[in-house]
């Protein structure tokens, strides 16, 4: 069962992005999962289109109206009729990994994608079902958050990408940072590689790939480490790290 987004939007071929390469061209071409686009402005009624007006109260900028948005949110519901609407606004939750895999687990989204000031209140309180944000910082519009989430959700998608090892391996997955990486060559002018990589002791690299992602979470993420506890052995690890690291 394919995972379906159906992304309200006045700049479609923005997600041109999402469609031509990649992990996310890859899969949604192979049908893992559907992409459908409507246009805010293909549901006015008026000469000119119009999909935003002056706000209320005064001030600057515009707000995009209720209706035009209303009836592209019907027509991607009576589409998409297990999807449940999400927007995407630097008010809504800030998503991090756990909320990908959460996001992932449903059938499908309609993501409404905002210009402009933002969307009339009453059209959020009426027709939005959750609002998210992708970190606490103001951007042009909604489609580039949209896009952040369907990367990082279509990725967890199974079968999204080529080794399903991969998706799992990703830093943040877990809870910890990523652990280094190296490729060929292995000695450059730039340093060499570390030799537990180039040995074959796979349970070496295994605890030395661990040890790496505990210490690194240690240095950079301490908060990430303190919400995701430790066991026994990760704790034997952290403590090799610290004490190689400690000068
Ligand atoms: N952090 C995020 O997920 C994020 C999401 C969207 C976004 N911008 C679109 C937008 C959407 C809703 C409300 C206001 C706005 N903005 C419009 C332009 O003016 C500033 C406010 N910015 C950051």
């Amino acid at each position: 069962m394919p995972t379906r987004f159906d992304v309200i939007t006045l700049f479609p071929d923005l997600f041109r992005i999402l469609l031509d390469q990649g992990v996310t061209g890859r899969a949604l071409a192979r049908g893992l999962a559907e992409l459908h686009l409507w246009n805010p402005r293909d549901f006015t009624h008026d000469v000119h289109r119009t999909v935003d007006d002056r706000p209320y109260g005064g001030g600057p900028g515009m707000v995009m109206k209720v209706e035009p948005l209303r009836e592209a949110i019907q027509a991607a519901r009576a589409a998409a009729p297990q999807s449940r609407v999400a927007y995407l606004s630097p008010q809504g939750r800030v998503l991090d990994q756990a909320a990908m895999l959460e996001i992932a687990a449903c059938p499908g989204w309609i993501l409404l994608a905002g210009r402009y000031e933002g969307v009339d209140e009453r059209l959020i309180e009426s027709h939005v079902d959750e609002e998210w944000s992708i970190g606490d910082y103001v951007l042009s519009g909604g489609e580039l958050p949209a896009m952040v989430v369907m990367d990082a959700v279509i990725r967890l998608l199974p079968g999204a990408l080529g080794h399903a090892d991969s998706a799992r391996q990703d830093s943040h997955m877990d809870g910890l940072l990523d652990c280094p990486h190296y490729t060929r060559p292995e000695r450059i002018e730039e340093g060499s590689v570390p030799s537990v990589l180039i040995g074959g002791d796979h349970a070496a690299i295994k605890r030395w790939r661990l040890r790496q992602a505990l210490g690194r979470t240690w240095q950079r993420r301490p908060d990430l480490l303190k919400r995701r506890g430790l066991s026994e052995a990760e704790r034997t690890l952290l403590d090799e790290f610290i004490l190689a690291h400690r000068e």
